[in-house]
């Protein structure tokens, strides 16, 4: 009575059977643990190659030198810890950690990826009893200490599972926050962070007068892997969204520290609006070439007036027949930064909310090819922008009231990546998410914090240049039902000397690219910063 017992080669009882299939699964076994060591050794060097060599040594000449040779390696690797910490921080410990959790995840993983439902079932004719599982393809440990786990996704399973397992996958490693990150077709990569590496401040960084701005890449903060946040406001609106005391305001400063170099050279200019009354931004005045923190119709007409160089510049550069617009002293990259977005309309009359929405709509959609940026902050991302929202391509969510808030910042489905903005600590302002640029991703970053010594320090050693002009166009027509709008506010501390008209169209042509070119003498001058107050002339100017 044979019965074939389960996974059984052979039905029967007779021994040359029986020992053909014991051959078969030694051989079987061998081949499948040489594999296993050829991919380990090409996945852990650092841990196969010595333990290859080691047993070579020993094998050639004998135990005690193989010893000798180990105990060599360790109190070298000790004296490279004790020192060098830096590069041994860099190069050694994470290859070192990343070896060990190879082995630890290997192991872990082919427990917890099916408990957190990672497998997939065959529903055919042709069913399999077991359900396939994602498997774990590399560990890497980043210098900062995230963990990354690459992950093989078989058919039938899709980056979005996985996303949505995150808090689970989190919680079986132990580890403090899970988040997918960007990979190619068929495969995902999952950061486990266990410790918060953005705890603590980040001291501005420092800028000197001759460093080169890059547009498209102002550092601002650090990612949490320890690089550089580098912030583009090359063609594209930011909106940056965060509860109050969130830390929007030190994205601000940080960008202008970045920006002071090209602000102090002309080819970037600032117009700012602080509907607070001047709380944030006033102490940075020099830096703006228009700064308005007083009505709401003063505060519309900077939009307007800005609305009136787009078009200048528009119209130019069409004549010209230039498709994008390169900033330079003549022709100068104009950031538009609005302190509180909600503020701006809330008090306002309706003819005058009229007039502000349409001069935004008007910067927003049509600003980006002509070399003009709009950055606004709100604290409500629901109710304060939601019109706006979509119009600005670069978004930043700093902690937010709750998890629905976070998907209108960042896009639906941010949350489930991992973007946790409403879990944002309100003891460590200035964190927040952003998109990897092209990718459904997101990434935990923050930003360095100015104090107001900081900012006192950067506004004197940067003057900005006067705001460009151009003929404004004509008002939009009153509707029936608008408030008739009160006369016009005077600027309550006029230059005496009027700014020089740098009129859009009457400039030459921009040059190429943005260089620092060696400063021309330029004659006196005022801001047309009303509320600066101050003249300010070439030689008041502290950079040089
Ligand atoms: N990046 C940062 N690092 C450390 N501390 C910060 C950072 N940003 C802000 N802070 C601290 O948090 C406080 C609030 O920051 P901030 O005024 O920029 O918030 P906010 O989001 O602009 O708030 P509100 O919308 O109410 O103006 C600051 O006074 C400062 O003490």
């Amino acid at each position: 009575m044979g019965g074939q017992s389960r996974g059984a080669l052979f039905d029967s009882d007779d021994i040359v059977p029986v020992l053909i299939e014991g051959v078969l699964r030694l051989v079987w076994w061998v081949v499948r643990t040489v594999v296993a060591l050829v991919v380990f050794a090409v996945r852990v060097p650092l841990l196969a190659v010595p333990a290859a060599v080691l047993v070579a040594v020993g094998v050639t000449y004998g135990r005690p030198v193989a010893l000798w040779t180990t105990l060599a390696l360790v109190v070298t690797l000790i004296a490279w810890r004790l020192l060098g910490p830096g590069t041994f921080g860099r190069w050694v410990r994470p290859q070192l950690s990343a070896a060990w959790k190879t082995v630890a995840y290997e192991v872990a993983w082919r427990r917890i990826a099916p408990r957190v439902g990672l497998v997939v079932h065959d529903h055919g004719p042709r069913r399999r009893r077991a359900g396939e599982v994602a498997g774990l393809a590399w560990v890497k440990v980043t210098p900062a200490g995230v963990e990354r786990l690459g992950i093989g996704l078989p058919a039938g399973l899709t980056p979005d599972d996985v996303a949505a397992k995150t808090d689970a996958i989190a919680h079986a490693f132990r580890a403090r926050e899970a988040r997918i990150a960007p990979s190619g077709p068929g495969g995902v990569v999952i950061e486990l962070h266990r410790k918060d590496v953005l705890a603590t401040t980040i001291r501005p960084l420092p800028v000197q007068a001759a460093d080169r701005v890059n547009l498209a890449g102002i550092p601002i903060g650090r990612h949490e892997d320890g690089s550089p946040w580098c912030f583009s406001l090359w063609q594209t609106h930011v909106l940056i969204a965060g509860a109050t005391g969130a830390g929007k305001g030190s994205i601000l400063w940080s960008l202008l520290n970045g920006l002071s170099p090209a602000i102090n050279d002309g080819w970037v200019q600032v117009w700012a609006i602080d509907p607070k009354g001047g709380m944030e931004l006033r102490p940075g005045a020099r830096l703006f070439s228009r700064f308005e923190d007083g009505t709401p119709e003063t505060m519309c007409d900077l939009l307007e007036d800005l609305v009136a160089v787009m078009d200048a510049r528009a119209k130019r550069l069409a004549t010209q027949g230039i498709r994008k617009h390169q900033p330079s002293p003549d022709s100068p990259h104009v950031l538009a930064v609005i302190d509180e977005l909600a503020t701006l309309t809330a008090f306002a009359e309706r003819s005058v909310v009229r007039r502000i929405e349409q001069a935004l709509g008007l910067l927003l959609t049509k600003g980006r090819a002509v070399g003009i940026t709009v950055l606004a902050a709100v604290q409500d991302p629901g109710k304060d922008v939601v019109g706006w929202r979509d119009l600005f391509p670069t978004r930043v969510a700093m902690r937010l009231d709750n998890p629905i808030q976070v998907d209108m910042v960042l896009g639906e489905g941010a949350r489930d990546v991992g973007a946790t903005a409403d879990h944002i600590c309100e003891t460590t302002p200035g964190v927040a998410f952003v998109r990897v640029e092209g990718t459904r991703a997101v990434r935990r970053v923050r930003a360095s914090y100015l104090a107001d010594d900081d900012i006192a320090a950067l506004a004197s050693r940067v003057t900005a240049w006067p705001a460009l002009t151009a003929p404004r166009p004509a008002p939009v027509p009153a509707g029936p039902f608008d408030a008739p709008a009160p006369p016009r506010a005077e600027p309550p501390t006029a230059p005496e000397t009027p700014a020089p008209a740098r009129s859009e169209d009457q400039r030459p042509p921009a040059s190429a690219a943005p260089q620092r070119k060696p400063r021309k003498p330029r004659k006196a001058r005022t801001t047309s910063t009303p509320t600066a107050g101050v003249e300010k002339s070439a030689t008041d100017r502290g950079v040089t």
